[in-house]
């Protein structure tokens, strides 16, 4: 069966930044953790007979800034899933937090509830872009809360995640983050270019945002930084040590599937049948709660499966099996012969026995490669 994983958002944050379209919100009237909880445990049962007693592989707690939750309350939720669904030792369950005060003290204790991955998102080291992304916290405060990360647990598994490309921000100040990042030695750095997206404080006001050309530059020497610390990168933003990958990320970029419950998370989940249902549940807290969290239900129509599937496995810098199409979608490889014969002849992919293999020029214009998908 193809794997599962479980996805938890948490929506409250303390302030929004300004650039953020992320499902998150700052309501005064926060409802009791507990009780917002209880609501996840319902949400989640709801959606158990679309599984099938599959094994969850691994959890990923989201927001919003999950790490605002009282331990005690992320404990209960741990707890509570699983009396619900199958976990394993080796289950990778993720928490993001972000490295401000709140988070000092709690940090050590993540690894006591068992929680194995932190990711903290940091965004950049430098003050002045810290206060223009609206962040909370100083330099002083990420190394505090790093340095009491890891004298506690000298091998603890955590990414940090970083933005460039900001608003009056240099080339040598993007390489500086990155530098300062890997001089903390996390086992994964998720490194994003900013994007301004609609509906946020940024879209409305004027930026001077890093040019094109120099963006390239940024991202060209900061891959070789990366990979000269020994940091492969396996997505368009994500880079590990050998075998740290984020299992659930990864598994959402193989078109693998997930239950997503709390306000506003979505999910994917293939039946037996092969067929392939997302569920998408109520942003709001309030719509959640009073319609039984569900929004929308649907299958993702015929048409839509084979941009669905590249659009997601062709973020990997890896070779795409072609056994995976049919295990992952039910499609037959006869099925997109026209379009895969129309992407080798725009170079965008490379043909072998058992492969396809995105080209240079792919990644370059994934977006016109993908548009071969649409019908
Ligand atoms: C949904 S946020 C949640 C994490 C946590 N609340 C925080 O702020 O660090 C996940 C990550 O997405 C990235 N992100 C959010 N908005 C972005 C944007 N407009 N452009 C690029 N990356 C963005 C940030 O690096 C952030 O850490
Ligand atoms: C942008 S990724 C950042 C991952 C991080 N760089 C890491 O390596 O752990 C995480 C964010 O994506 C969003 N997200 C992921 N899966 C989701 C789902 N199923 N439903 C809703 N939001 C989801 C959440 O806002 C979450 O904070
Ligand atoms: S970036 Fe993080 S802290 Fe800021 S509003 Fe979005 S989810 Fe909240």
């Amino acid at each position: 069966m193809i794997p599962i994983s479980l996805y938890i958002h948490i929506p409250w944050c303390i302030k929004k930044c300004p650039y953020c379209d992320f499902n998150s919100y700052t309501t005064k009237t926060k409802i009791d953790e507990i009780e917002y909880i209880n609501f996840l445990i319902q949400d989640l049962e709801q959606d158990l007979h679309l599984i099938n007693h599959r094994k969850i592989q691994n959890i990923f707690i989201g927001g919003g800034t999950p790490s605002l939750f009282n331990i005690e309350s992320i404990h209960y939720l741990i707890q509570k899933i699983k009396k619900k669904v199958h976990l394993s030792k080796s289950t990778e369950i993720t928490i993001e937090a972000n490295p401000t005060n709140i988070e000092y003290k709690k940090i050590i204790e993540y690894n006591k509830i068992g929680i194995n991955r932190i990711s903290l998102g940091v965004q950049t080291f430098n003050n002045v872009h810290l206060k223009n992304l609206g962040r909370l916290y100083t330099e002083q405060d990420i190394k505090n809360v790093i340095h009491n990360m890891k004298s506690n647990q000298k091998n603890i598994n955590f990414n940090i995640d970083i933005m460039h490309s900001l608003h009056n921000q240099s080339y040598f100040e993007a390489i500086e983050d990155l530098n300062k990042a890997i001089s903390y030695n996390p086992n994964h750095i998720s490194w994003y270019q900013l994007t301004i997206e609609p509906n946020t404080l940024f879209f409305y006001q004027k930026l001077n945002l890093t040019k094109d050309l120099e963006t390239e530059k940024i991202i060209k020497q900061g891959n070789k930084i990366l990979e000269k610390y020994g940091y492969i990168q396996y997505e368009i933003s994500s880079y590990c040590k050998a075998g740290y990958q984020c299992k659930h990320n990864l598994n959402y970029w193989k078109f693998g599937d997930y239950i997503g419950i709390g306000c506003g998370a979505h999910g994917k989940i293939t039946q037996k049948n092969k067929k392939i249902i997302r569920t998408v549940k109520f942003k709001n807290i309030h719509d959640y709660i009073k319609y039984n969290f569900l929004k929308k239900k649907y299958q993702i129509s015929h048409k839509d499966i084979a941009l669905e599937f590249f659009m997601n496995i062709c973020r990997l810098k890896k070779k795409i099996n072609k056994k995976d199409l049919y295990k992952k979608t039910g499609l037959k490889q006869q099925e997109i012969n026209n379009q895969i014969k129309k992407c080798i002849q725009e170079g965008y992919i490379k043909n072998d026995y058992k492969y396809w293999e995105i080209t240079k020029k792919g990644y370059q214009f994934l977006n016109s490669l993908l548009e071969i998908f649409v019908v």
